[in-house]
């Protein structure tokens, strides 16, 4: 693993302030504020999956690369379970990697994420064999992983900050695949239904941790970074998804 560099954040102390701490709710509206001005909705490739016209085979390839995506989420998520020295605070991490890998009476988001590729046409062995998954989009993965494996704990889950916005990109999919994509099964849409919900309490319970840990200024400007970066790994991921295999733009 590589310790990534993070993005410098546009307010660094020396440009902006005394370099005391931003009081909390100060700190708040940054992290909204960059999560949303620079999350993946706003890429080309999202608007045009949300205006309907996405062809089925680029809708396909998304659905695979963001397979990549999703199989890595429990993995990096185990790492940062790794540095929380809480029983408390690892219980309650633990139950993302269940999301992802079941419980219980619950198949999981890898095993939704699994059906809504077959709801697309496509085989379950695909999807695991990994041979589509595109350079891009498995250095962003990498890049995210390494992230959460090598910076502080304070940096890794900020970086899952965008759960703050992620919900409504759920809503808006899921009503962007009814009305423009009705040959992909309804039952598949069961991830995002589900991740609806966990995304809001993720992004929630994640947000009430940075605020606690962040007393710094610096501290402050490092979980901005890694948001920052958190942010730039969704937009690589597409920019190579949109560009297609060979580097040919689709
Ligand atoms: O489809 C999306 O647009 C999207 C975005 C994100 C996100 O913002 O990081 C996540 C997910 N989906 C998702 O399904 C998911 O489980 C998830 C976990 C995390 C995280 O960083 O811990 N982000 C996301």
């Amino acid at each position: 693993m590589i310790t990534p560099v993070l993005p410098a954040p546009a307010c660094a102390a020396h440009t902006d302030g005394d370099g005391s701490p931003w009081p909390a709710e100060e700190f708040e509206r940054r992290l909204r504020e960059l999560a949303t001005r620079r999350y993946h909705d706003r890429h080309p490739f999202n608007q045009r999956m949300h205006a309907g016209r996405l062809s089925p085979e680029e809708l396909r390839r998304w659905i695979v690369n963001r397979f990549h995506y999703q199989r890595h989420i429990p993995i990096k998520d185990a790492l940062i379970l790794a540095k929380l020295e809480r029983p408390d605070l690892r219980r309650s991490w633990l139950r993302r990697i269940q999301d992802h890998d079941g419980r219980e009476g619950d198949d999981g988001g890898i095993e939704r994420w699994l059906r809504l590729g077959e709801a697309a046409g496509l085989a379950r062995a695909d999807l695991w064999s990994g041979r589509h998954v595109l350079p891009g989009v498995r250095f962003a993965v990498e890049g995210y992983v390494n992230l959460c494996g090598t910076r502080p704990v304070l940096e890794a889950v900020a970086a899952s900050l965008t759960e703050l916005v992620a919900p409504t990109i759920m809503v808006t999919r899921i009503g962007a695949f009814q009305d423009h994509y009705p040959w992909i099964e309804s039952d598949g849409l069961a991830y995002f239904e589900r991740r609806v919900d966990q995304g809001t309490r993720d992004g929630r319970e994640a947000l009430s941790l940075v605020l606690s840990w962040a007393r710094t200024r610096d501290q402050q400007e490092a979980a901005l970074g890694a948001l920052a970066y958190k942010c730039e790994v969704l937009w690589s991921l597409l920019d190579a998804i949109a560009l297609g295999p060979g580097g040919s733009p689709c």
